[in-house]
């Protein structure tokens, strides 16, 4: 094994390198998540204002299959995917029923 040839592949260099696309991909996801957020507290006001409930199970129905289909096609579990959304939305509504009661 140490003898071969072929220059052998620093594994400790491996991880850094992926921990990098790791980093990158956290700092992406979290600035998403913050703009999701900017929109949906828009979303709450115009509820609260309108007298609207702050959640709307026919659009989460419609969402959850619409983003289980596109995780199956990008190789993601569709059940995770489903649970993603839950716990985002739950905070959202947590969100939404504050600004309804001022
Ligand atoms: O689209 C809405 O009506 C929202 O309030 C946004 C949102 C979401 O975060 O996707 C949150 C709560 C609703 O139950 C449905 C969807």
């Amino acid at each position: 094994m140490t003898d071969s040839p072929v220059a052998a592949v620093d594994p400790r260099e491996v991880l850094a390198g992926l921990r990098g696309s790791i980093d990158n991909i956290d700092a992406a996801l979290i600035f998403l998540l913050a703009e999701r957020f900017k929109a949906t507290k828009q979303v709450g006001v115009l509820k609260a204002q309108h007298g609207m409930p702050p959640s709307d199970p026919t659009r989460e129905e419609q969402q959850i299959a619409r983003l289980k289909r596109l995780a199956a096609e990008a190789d993601l579990d569709p059940e995770f995917a489903e649970k993603w959304f839950n716990f985002v939305v739950a905070e959202v509504i947590r969100h939404h029923t504050a600004a309804a009661s001022g």
